[in-house]
């Protein structure tokens, strides 16, 4: 008889990762840090820690799932902060399409690139829900340092204002602790 309520099958993190997956495959797995961010139309900067988690199922696509929390001068938790779930559609020759939404109703359409340790992706299409802040354009750059870290940047086009810096990070490996 079959089994009416199955598993899912097929294992995210498949031995074989696709081949048009080379580019990006010192992502794979999940990093955490701490970063920063700023923004001409908030009272001051503020701290955060960050976890990014890179996955895939054999196919030529990565899962991109990412959570943050605001820290306070210590370091420690203060509240919850951005949340996003995406996909990095590889193509050949490096290109990425990728897709990202985020629970402040928001989600993004990009286009960049993987080459030499650097993933450079800039936002095509923004699409918002009727009571998201109004996001113009974004850009977010991960770059594997020669320490074995990542760094991240995150540039925003909001609220009025041009495509300027909102986020630094630099990430450790968490699945190597
Ligand atoms: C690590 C991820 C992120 C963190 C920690 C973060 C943190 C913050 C904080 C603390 C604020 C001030 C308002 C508040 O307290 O909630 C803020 C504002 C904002 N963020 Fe981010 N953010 C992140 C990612 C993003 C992303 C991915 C986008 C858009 C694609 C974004 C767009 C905005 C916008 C539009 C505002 C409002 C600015 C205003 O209304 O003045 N943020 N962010």
């Amino acid at each position: 008889m079959t089994d009416p309520a199955p598993s899912y099958p097929y294992a995210d993190a498949s031995p074989e990762p696709h081949p048009l997956l080379a580019p990006v495959l010192g992502l794979i797995g999940t990093w955490r840090g701490r970063g920063a961010g700023e923004y001409p139309t908030l009272e001051s900067g503020f701290t955060y820690g960050q976890e990014v988690t890179f996955s895939h199922d054999g196919r030529p696509f990565l899962q991109v799932t990412a959570r943050a929390w605001i820290t306070d001068g210590e370091g420690g938790p203060v509240r919850p902060a951005a949340r996003e779930s995406g996909w990095w559609r590889l193509q050949p020759d490096g290109r990425i399409e990728a897709l990202i939404t985020q629970p402040t109703g928001i989600a993004e359409v990009a286009v960049g690139y993987a080459a030499d340790g650097v993933v450079d992706l800039t936002a095509q299409h923004v699409a918002l829900t009727p009571t998201a802040k109004h996001v113009e354009a974004t850009r977010r750059r991960y770059t594997l340092t020669d320490s074995g870290a990542l760094a991240f940047a995150h540039d925003l086009a909001a609220v009025g204002q041009p495509l300027q810096h909102h986020l630094s990070a630099l990430l450790h490996r968490a699945d190597a602790e």
